[in-house]
């Protein structure tokens, strides 16, 4: 351990194979002013490392995190799955813990709390923060630098480069602009509960989403609403015998689920399995067509014609045949959401589209997204703890915990 905890924090940019550079210190490879932590033993807090522990739990059928609830990490909602982890770093006994962004997720109070018990921990544990923006950093820490490209050379001076901005001049595919067929209302709840073990989670959820509307979900950690998003996606059993209505139609009147997933569009930073397998760029924009993640099945000419046009939109023919695990972060985020857009669902449901992205990549996605709003009928339902100053969502819709479950209202 060291006498004297020393701090670092480092501006890493999405070019970087970010799993990489944390594998190398971890191993204690590191070179230039990161060789200090080279004798010391740490620990990784970050959403990859809560994926795997997730996966582990799942895999063995345990409970690697005990908590009164007793249940598996999977099922709290990520502000909570980050204070629960910090907690489980903090019981290895550590020499430092490298924190990769460890406000995303989390609502303005929760990162208040972090932010203090951070500095409380500062004086017993090293912490080496990883960031986008110097700004994040915490202001203990004093040895800063910057980590550009992948040769992992960390510099004491960051070189800030201009944005790269799309021109979207490639046309929408037509069918995307204006559908064939319409649905007036494409969600509404009425009077929606979910309880879970006995625990209210959301109570008398009452909300309408027409077509072409853009809205922001927002809510506290935990609020509900991922619960919300799962009972639209059909991913919830707890939508039997609730007042639904999806794309005009009552659910429960004999629609298949396959049938409500073929219209919608969804993306979240917690698809995990995305990563396993070795898929191509275009094998992934692909795979959108038969909602699966990567590609398994064969996909017509036409099919193929319409990938290729999206990658037009986004500029990434040309890396068509690369590996999608190999790309940016950024570059991986335009894909997945290409990928949710690719069979033109009147509904596309962005879960977080911006946790994890350095201010360039926030950029790029937020310009797709205003450029559909712009330029197609589509329907688009975000969630995101920020404001971000580059959208204008028509509508909000809150959510605001109480003891008997989340109320939910129209802010905007
Ligand atoms: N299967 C489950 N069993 C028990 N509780 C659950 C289950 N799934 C979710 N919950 C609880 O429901 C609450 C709402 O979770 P949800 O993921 O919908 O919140 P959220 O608003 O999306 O939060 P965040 O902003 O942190 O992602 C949480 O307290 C969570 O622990």
């Amino acid at each position: 351990m060291h006498q004297n905890p020393v701090h670092y924090g480092i501006v890493v940019s999405n070019a970087v194979d970010k799993n990489a550079f944390i594998h190398q210190i971890l191993s204690s490879r590191s070179t230039g002013g990161l060789s200090i932590y080279n004798d010391y033993e740490g620990v990784l807090f970050s959403d990859l490392a809560i994926a795997e522990l997730i996966e582990k739990e799942h895999r063995h059928h345990t409970i690697e995190i005990t908590t009164s609830a007793n249940r598996p990490l999977r099922t709290f909602s990520s502000g909570e799955r980050r204070k629960l982890f910090l907690e489980y770093c903090l019981a290895q006994n550590p020499d430092y813990i490298i924190f990769d962004n460890p406000f995303d997720h989390l609502d303005q109070s929760s990162r208040t709390i972090l932010y203090e018990r951070l500095f409380e921990l500062s004086n017993s544990i090293s912490i080496l923060q990883l960031v986008h923006e110097e700004e994040s950093l915490l202001p203990f820490i004093k040895n800063r630098g910057s980590v550009s490209e992948n040769s992992f050379v960390v510099s004491e001076k960051k070189t800030a480069t201009e944005p790269k901005r799309f021109k979207y001049t490639s046309d929408f595919p037509s069918s995307l602009v204006s559908f064939k067929e319409a649905y007036e209302t494409h969600i509404k709840f009425h009077k929606v509960s979910v309880i879970y073990e006995e625990q209210p989670i959301v109570k008398n959820i009452s909300w309408e989403v027409k077509q072409g509307e853009f809205w922001q979900l927002v809510g506290p950690n935990g609020s509900g609403k991922s619960t919300l998003l799962s009972l639209i996606t059909g991913d919830n059993p707890k939508a039997f015998g609730q007042d639904i209505t999806l794309f005009d139609r009552k659910k429960g009147s004999g629609e298949s689920i396959w049938d409500i997933k073929k219209k919608i569009g969804y993306f979240s930073t917690n698809l995990s399995e995305l990563f396993k397998r070795n898929h191509t760029v275009e094998q992934m924009v692909l795979s959108g067509f038969f909602d699966s993640i990567g590609l398994y099945a064969k996909p017509s000419g036409m099919q193929q014609q319409k990938a290729l046009q999206w990658l037009d939109i986004i500029e990434m023919r040309h890396l068509k045949n690369s590996y999608f695990n190999r790309l940016s972060l950024g570059q991986q985020r335009l894909v997945l959401i290409v990928r949710a857009l690719i069979k033109q669902p009147p509904l596309l449901i962005l879960d977080e589209p911006f946790e994890g992205l350095d201010p360039e990549n926030t950029i790029l996605v937020s310009q797709l997204i205003n450029t559909l709003v712009e330029k197609t009928e589509i329907t688009i339902i975000y969630v995101s703890h920020t404001i971000e100053k580059t959208l204008a969502p028509s509508h909000i819709f809150e959510l605001i915990p109480t003891e008997e479950g989340s109320i939910g209202r129209q802010k905007l």
